[in-house]
């Protein structure tokens, strides 16, 4: 069996609890097969990072989702509803965070944020009240203190804030994001990822990302999808993904002020009789895993190998 073929079933979602359910979803532009059977399904409250190679189709994928694009066959349900015929009520209960916003630059940050969210109003129920007050939604996404700058104004990650801030003003049920974090300093990727935790925990909003960083993906995701060649050939979390393509794991330890690393399948039989033999005398001992970054180069190096 190839590694591929191993991981591509990936874990099965009830159908009852799928909130995104996609079957041998395809896309053809003119000539060119960009998805050719992709399957995967997710439930309320997860996360899940799609990642891949440039041009592999993420973003075709998440458009398709949205209802922004037709795809060419497949099956596609997002949140009950097909997205190519879905209606506004099923809109508003989408956030999309598009690459940079552009428009109204002389408008102020609350007051976009407050004219866009009145769209939400109708849509408010009990248990979700939308849209998100403008001041807690400035406070969640960071721009209390741009409130009243105009948006042409705003720095490149600001800008990204607001297009966060945007993408959740109707508090949805299934929030789409398409490398939401490109332009972040290193604390407001943080906030970000927090903010992401917050919506799962407390809105229980099921969240499909498109990222390069992988060190995102497995901070972020419960579970990650690898879209290579077509088809997502990975499907799991960071541990599971790893675990199943991690040939070795390595062990570094030093003894008597010298350095030493070995590799081993299965590192606890070798740490334990390492420690039997040497004991105290075994210090700043490390077990390291296949980073994601390692599963993932070899799994899409793997893929596209085999289909040569
Ligand atoms: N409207 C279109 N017409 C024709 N080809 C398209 C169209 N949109 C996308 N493509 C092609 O489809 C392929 C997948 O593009 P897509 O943008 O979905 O990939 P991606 O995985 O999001 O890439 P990246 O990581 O670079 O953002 C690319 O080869 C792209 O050139």
């Amino acid at each position: 069996m190839t590694l591929t073929g191993a991981l591509e079933a990936g874990p099965q979602v009830p159908p009852a609890e799928r909130v995104i359910d996609v079957r041998d979803l395809r896309m053809r532009y003119g000539t060119k097969d960009v998805l050719t059977g992709v399957s995967f399904a997710a439930r309320r409250g997860e996360v899940l990072a799609l990642l891949g190679p440039n041009g592999a189709g993420k973003t075709t994928t998440i458009e398709i989702l949205e209802g922004f694009r037709v795809r060419s066959s497949g099956e596609v349900n997002v949140l009950g509803a097909d997205p190519a015929g879905a209606g506004e009520a099923w809109r508003a209960r989408l956030g999309v965070v598009l690459q940079s916003w552009r428009d109204h630059g002389k408008w102020r940050v609350r007051e976009l944020l407050g004219h866009l969210g009145m769209y939400y109003r109708r849509y408010s129920t009990e248990a979700k009240p939308r849209p998100w007050p403008v001041d807690d939604l400035l406070d969640v996404v960071g721009l209390t203190a741009a409130a009243e700058v105009r948006i042409h104004r705003l720095s490149g990650g600001q800008r990204r804030r607001l297009d966060v801030a945007i993408g959740i003003v109707g508090r949805p049920d299934v929030l789409f994001l398409d490398e939401p974090t490109v332009g972040f300093d290193p604390e407001a990727r943080r906030e970000f990822h927090d903010l992401v935790h917050r919506l799962t925990d407390v809105d229980d909003t099921t969240v499909l990302l498109t990222t390069h960083d992988l060190d995102e993906a497995e901070k972020l995701a419960d579970r990650i999808l690898v879209l290579s060649g077509g088809r997502i050939i990975a499907d799991g979390s960071a541990d599971e993904l790893s675990r199943r393509v991690a040939g070795e794991s390595e062990i570094r330890w030093t003894r008597d002020g010298q350095r030493f690393v070995h590799s081993a399948a299965n590192p606890t039989p070798f740490v334990r009789e390492l420690l039997l033999q040497h004991g105290d005398d075994v210090t700043e001992l490390e077990v390291r895993r296949n980073s994601l970054e390692d599963t993932y180069m070899r799994l899409v190096h793997d893929f596209e190998g085999g289909r040569k």
